[in-house]
């Protein structure tokens, strides 16, 4: 569980969080929503330390990051894992490399036993025996994979998606959003997915917090959202074509 409490962040004198508090279940899809711009960015970088709040606290499970010292925030952060936009793979080293890169960094681990760890998280994400192979010969929603095994290969407790379906089309978009609801029920991680791209958001938000100018203006589940009364909210889900369509549909009386 991860419970942001009361953040607030100013850049100069732009305020891009106001009080903005939520709470993360784990084994849970949690989803931080919103058009670009609005703070959802600032909001996760706040939640791992890389940007720091002006005021309020941020709590793994009972552990205070915000106050934490440096030791305990990096004791945190090996618990992190986190798929980044584009899958941001490093270009010269094979998947294997690139998967184990987090144990290379984080951990003393021999050889032997990293390939095991490797190995297990690239049969999760359905890449067996893929470990030779180089960014390059893989497609898009492959690179994604092998971002996400990295993602959970130090047996991560938290899970953090920035735009996962970035570049990929609508198919392949599904199947990277069943991975991860697949994995957060299966290890139990409390995961958050930042995410503009409505679709994911009907597909798998099971707990959805909706931020609009730095403020948090509604949270719930997917099967409550297309009945928002949060006027700033509709405008969000119905600037897609499909959404509104579908909200249509549901208001039609039957038979017509
Ligand atoms: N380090 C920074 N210094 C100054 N301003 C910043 C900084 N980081 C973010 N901002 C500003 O904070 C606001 C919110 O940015 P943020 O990246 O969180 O938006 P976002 O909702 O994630 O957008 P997108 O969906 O496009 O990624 C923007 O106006 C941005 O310019």
């Amino acid at each position: 569980m991860i419970e942001a409490k009361n953040i607030s962040k100013s850049f100069g004198d732009k305020l891009v969080l106001d009080n903005v508090s939520a709470r993360f279940e784990a084994g849970k899809v949690n989803m931080v929503i919103g058009a670009s711009g609005t703070g959802k960015s600032v909001f996760l970088k706040t939640i791992v330390g890389l940007v720091e709040p002006d005021e309020g606290s941020v709590f793994f499970h009972d552990r205070n990051f915000t106050e934490a010292n440096r030791l305990e925030r990096k004791e945190v952060r090996q618990e992190i894992g986190m798929l980044f936009q584009g899958a941001a793979l490093f270009d010269s080293k094979n998947v294997e490399e690139n998967v184990m890169f987090p144990l290379d960094m984080l951990t003393e681990l021999p050889y032997e036993e990293k390939r095991v760890k490797v190995n297990d998280a690239l049969e999760k994400v359905g890449l067996g025996g893929s470990n030779d192979k180089m960014p390059s010969e893989l497609s898009g929603g492959m690179k994604k994979r092998v971002g996400i095994a990295r993602a959970i290969v130090n047996s991560s407790k938290y899970l953090f998606c920035d735009e996962p379906n970035s570049g990929l089309d609508p198919q392949t978009s599904i199947l990277i959003d069943d991975l991860i609801m697949e994995l957060t029920k299966d290890l139990g991680t409390t995961t958050i997915v930042v995410s503009h791209d409505m679709n994911s958001v009907m597909n798998i938000g099971e707990n959805i917090i909706f931020i609009r100018e730095g403020r948090k203006l509604w949270e719930g589940h997917n099967y409550e959202i297309l009945d928002t009364e949060c006027e700033e909210l509709r405008d969000f889900i119905f600037a897609n074509k499909l959404m509104r369509a579908l909200k249509d549909d549901d208001e039609r009386p039957k038979g017509q």
